[in-house]
């Protein structure tokens, strides 16, 4: 069950900061008693070990908050700058302002929510927070991943659970790397330890794919390929940034769909870095999963639309200012992407610790290299 939270009384700001954003009011709301997207199986009955062929095909997936084409954000997590505690007002609040932004989905607990620093009770109250934000500002069709990798298969099927409980509709599911040397080489655990998942959670899985997170750990076509044929496993985050790997991804699950639908495929492939939108599109890709959109949702949704549309000059003109964002983005990481919002957004706040709060050239530095984003965000 989700825990009842009141999101008008999150405490000192009180309704003034509440209402005052954008218009939105955050009543006093009692988020999902389980979400939207459980499956048509009971996740608490499953269990470690339920084969592949007992889970429903894809399209049994009772999914009602489905993952469409689009932007998808991974939120950062906000924290009160002395007490470091977690931030439920800051947390609302930019949940819904990308929301109005437009935005097709949010992710807690992604590479910029900082999940490595949060207990699972925090991981549990950022969750359902961002649940119950969405719904009292008018967005319950937006759909929350919830990333839940872990070391070890069991305790990242608790994560799964407990997102789900949260009001979760999707897991995002780094491979466990601290013993990868021990199994790197042949992909077999990773195979095992993903379908193992996917078959416990009550959730569906989204593949994360990112290297420099998971002891350089390089999930491969063909894996991800294999892992895409279970029932319960329906996208991939390709934050690798190989484009080569993302279209024979794309093209291999949308040949194996029966009627494929461009607008709601099966199998969602999303880059993993706003860098490469249009050229991740170009190949077949349906959106992107991306810590710069915390900053420019807005500027991220008009380079896919331009796409869509087939202006090619725009999108490729618009992309180029998101990749020059994206460098800072990257390379100051959710410090850099905090510092951005703090300065030009007012809020944001810093990093838990032991990651450094950064000086003041580095916030001057980067403010400066996010102002062309940020200028070409406001004017759309
Ligand atoms: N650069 C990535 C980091 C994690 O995947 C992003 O934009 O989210």
């Amino acid at each position: 069950m989700a825990p009842h939270i009141d999101i008008s009384s999150l405490g000192d700001h009180g309704d003034n900061y509440m209402t005052a954003f954008n218009g939105v009011s955050f009543l006093p709301v009692t988020p999902p008693t389980s979400n939207a997207n459980s499956l048509k199986t009971n996740g608490s009955q499953t269990s470690l070990g339920s084969s592949f062929e007992s889970t429903p095909i894809k399209s049994d997936l009772h999914i009602t908050r489905p993952l469409l084409p689009g932007v998808y954000v991974p939120t950062v997590c906000f924290f009160d700058p002395e007490t470091e505690d977690v931030d439920t007002r800051a947390i609302a609040l930019h949940s819904v302002r990308l929301a109005q932004a437009g935005v097709t989905g949010l992710a807690t607990q992604g590479s910029n929510g900082e999940a490595v620093h949060l207990t699972h009770a925090e991981r549990h109250l950022v969750t359902s927070t961002t649940r119950a934000a969405l719904d009292s500002g008018g967005f319950s069709h937006i759909p929350v991943i919830v990333g839940c990798g872990s070391q070890s298969t069991r305790e990242t099927i608790q994560y799964c659970r407990e997102a789900w409980e949260a009001g979760g509709d999707y897991a995002l599911v780094l491979p466990p790397s601290y013993y990868a040397s021990l199994f790197a080489p042949s992909s077999e655990t990773i195979i095992e330890y993903f379908t193992t998942v996917a078959s416990a959670s009550p959730i569906p899985l989204i593949i994360y794919n990112f290297p420099g997170a998971v002891n350089g750990l390089d999930l491969s076509s063909d894996v991800i390929l294999k892992l895409a044929q279970h029932p319960k496993i329906v996208g991939v985050k390709l934050t690798c940034g190989n484009t080569g790997k993302l279209n024979r991804v794309a093209a291999a699950t949308r040949k194996e769909t029966l009627n494929y639908d461009p607008q709601a495929p099966e199998f969602l492939v999303l880059a993993g870095s706003a860098d490469f939108t249009i050229q991740s599109m170009i190949g077949g890709g349906h959106g992107i999963l991306a810590g710069l959109a915390n900053i420019a949702p807005k500027a991220c949704i008009k380079t896919v639309e331009l796409f869509n549309a087939g202006k090619y000059d725009e999108a490729q003109k618009m992309q180029e200012s998101v990749s020059r964002g994206d460098w800072t983005a990257i390379q100051g990481g959710v410090v850099g992407v905090k510092a951005g919002l703090q300065s030009w957004m007012g809020y944001g706040g810093y990093a838990r610790s032991p990651l450094p709060r950064p000086t003041v050239e580095q916030t001057k530095a980067w403010k400066e290299e996010f102002k062309e984003l940020v200028m070409l965000e406001k004017s759309l």
